[in-house]
């Protein structure tokens, strides 16, 4: 017994151990890509079959040499990059893709400046202000060094926003859980009648409605957004074809106030509510319900979070990675189906959840809240 216990407690140790340096390989090797991103190392290494000798690079980035080799092989055991049998640096097809394609490289970025250095506040940011749900006691606070909760920093601040837009414009295409294609599958738009219409709040870069309008050539879509993001949907809008962009149209709003549309035919709020503490997103959807007709429909599309250890590790850590994000940008969070069920029911006693679909592949649900039957709606 105590022989088997004692190879236990060998093997176990070998596990944390392990554990540890895994962890430190994994933490290394994200440094060595901000290190990459951060002197714009990318751009100056040539596509295959071309390569550059680690000096010239060195010169070009302003870097020494001898990190420059380290950093740049520690991120080929995390299979980024190449070096050619004569010691030059290349790429390799995956940190070349970064440099053909904006979408990922916007992604890339986004990721090593904005959600890595929220990550890391996190835990400065519980010990600074503890448990709490004001909106600019938050890790953002600490990573973007600013005293605004994260949408007023946005709206202070066109440069920041604009990054934003193209940064959730690029996640809807790249992120293919969290494509726009997906509210298409879940939601039974071709039941709507001719000339229906969609207010997509918050509705940002456009993305979304321009994927509605394109594959509905019934629908009259809505747009509506604080200032800088309508601003940059009009530039977007402008580039799709007429008979789409003739049914789009843009609106400067905000959710927290009247909602100017009555009874529309769906009002849609797709990675909206997720940015809110309940409080705050009680008020959002109050603003939504007070201007429901009888029939409209207030379609939600956000994460549920699934119960634990019920979907892959994988698949359950890419969720939660969001949730922890929520809670480090806006002291909100994202919602189980409880949690959703409870929401729906503080906002107004006269509404349900009447659907709740998550499609194939999507990591986003959709959930289908419409007035009960034979209630007064006004
Ligand atoms: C996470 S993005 C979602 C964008 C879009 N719905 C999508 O799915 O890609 C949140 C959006 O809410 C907008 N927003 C934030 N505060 C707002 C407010 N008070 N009124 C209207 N829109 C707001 C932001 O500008 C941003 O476009």
């Amino acid at each position: 017994m105590a022989v088997i216990e004692e190879a236990n407690s060998k093997l176990l140790i070998q596990q944390a151990s392990s554990f540890i340096t895994q962890n430190l390989i994994r933490q290394q090797q994200h440094y060595c890509l901000q290190f990459i991103c951060h002197f714009r190392i990318l751009d100056h290494i040539p596509l295959p079959p071309q390569s550059i000798s680690y000096a010239d690079l060195a010169t070009k980035a302003n870097v020494a040499v001898t990190s420059l080799k380290a950093v740049a092989r520690m991120a080929m055991t995390a299979g980024f990059l190449g070096e050619t049998v004569d010691g030059r640096l290349s790429h390799n097809p995956l940190s070349g893709i970064f440099v053909q394609n904006e979408h990922l490289r916007i992604q890339l970025y986004h990721m090593v400046e904005q959600t890595i250095p929220l990550m890391a506040a996190f835990t400065q940011a519980t010990e600074l202000w503890g448990e709490t749900k004001v909106p600019n006691q938050t890790a953002y606070n600490i990573s973007a060094k600013t005293d605004l909760p994260f949408f007023e920093h946005l709206k202070s601040n066109p440069e920041i926003s604009s990054e934003f837009d193209s940064y959730m414009k690029s996640q809807a295409v790249v992120n293919t859980g969290a494509k726009v294609e997906h509210l298409l599958h879940a939601f039974d738009w071709a039941s709507l009648q001719e000339g229906a219409t969609v207010v997509d709040i918050g509705g940002g870069s456009g993305a979304t409605a321009a994927t509605l309008a394109t594959s509905y050539n019934k629908l009259r879509v809505v747009i509506q957004d604080l200032p800088t993001p309508i601003g940059n949907a009009h530039a977007f809008v402008k580039t799709l074809p007429k008979d789409v962009s003739g049914r789009i149209e843009l609106q400067e709003h905000d959710m927290f106030k009247e909602q100017a549309i009555k009874g529309a035919d769906v009002y849609l709020l797709r990675t909206i509510i997720h940015d809110w503490p309940d409080d705050e997103a009680v008020s959002i959807l109050r603003r939504v319900v007070a201007a429901m007709g009888p029939h409209s429909h207030l379609v939600i599309m956000d994460m549920v979070l699934p119960t634990p250890g019920t979907e892959s590790p994988d698949s359950e850590a890419a969720l939660r990675q969001k949730d922890l994000a929520m809670i480090q940008t806006f002291n909100a969070k994202e919602r189980e189906m409880e949690q959703w069920l409870e929401l729906i029911k503080v906002v107004d006693c006269r509404i349900h959840v009447r659907e709740v679909r998550r499609p194939e592949g999507s990591q986003h649900s959709v959930i289908d809240v419409t007035f009960r039957e034979n209630v007064t709606t006004s």
